[in-house]
């Protein structure tokens, strides 16, 4: 089936509606997160400013794909590597009740998570501090990652919190099937490809399971 592309604000908030059915009070947040992300650009960069004219999609929508992706009717712990203004965690936690984890390493970027979650009362969502090689080995029902690492990177580093059953959400833009093959065919047996409902030429590596610490780096 084909992915129709968003390509206005309005056909994004429209996909958002059908996907989600948000209630008034999660517009809301998503609102309030837009304004939040935009004050707070100014302070820090955070997002490119070309993209403030089109933060649903480029931002919201793009983010709330990952949930929509994640077609298992999970409530298990959510990990999202380098958030940094919080995506797609922070979107993917106004949507949904699962708990999230955000890593992230630098302070400001922290500090503005804190103080998101903390603005739209998003009990669920934890932020920590550091290096995700410094973080505590939990094991992640789903491990998202957009704009943090090339691909076998960030498996390497990630590895650890994945077992049998992880979803992996790992949108890659346009080189995505590029750093798929660069993978030690075991690692790339885990994942498929999926067209990003955001940009016609970006692409989505989604995949289930574990990698196992012995196989790293060896094909
Ligand atoms: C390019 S930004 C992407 C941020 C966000 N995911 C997005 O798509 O807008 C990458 C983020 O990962 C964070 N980061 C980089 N290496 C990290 C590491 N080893 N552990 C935790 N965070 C890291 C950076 O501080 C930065 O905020």
């Amino acid at each position: 089936m084909t992915t129709e592309i968003l390509t206005s604000e309005e056909a994004a908030r429209a996909w958002i509606g059908d996907a989600f059915a948000p209630t008034a009070a999660h517009w809301t947040k998503l609102d309030r997160f837009i304004n939040m992300l935009v004050a707070e650009s100014a302070q820090q960069n955070l997002i490119a400013a070309s993209t403030i004219p089109t933060m649903w999609v480029r931002h919201i929508a793009d983010s709330a794909q990952l949930l929509a992706l994640d077609t298992r009717d999970s409530d298990g712990l959510w990990i999202d590597l380098g958030s940094g203004a919080g995506l797609p965690g922070l979107v993917v936690a106004i949507l949904s009740a699962r708990p999230m984890l955000l890593v992230e390493s630098r302070k400001r970027r922290c500090d503005f998570l804190r103080s998101v979650a903390a603005d739209l009362a998003l009990a669920h969502v934890e932020v920590v501090e550091a290096p995700l090689e410094r973080v505590e080995t939990r094991p992640a029902a789903t491990i998202s990652a957009r704009a943090f690492a090339p691909l076998n990177k960030l498996l390497d580093l990630s590895a650890r919190f994945s077992t049998e059953t992880t979803h992996w959400l790992l949108p890659k833009g346009r080189n995505a099937v590029k750093e798929l093959a660069l993978l030690p065919q075991s690692w790339q047996n885990l994942f498929h490809v999926e067209q990003s409902r955001t940009d016609a030429e970006s692409q989505i590596l989604v995949g289930v399971g574990n990698i196992p610490a012995k196989q790293r780096g060896k094909r």
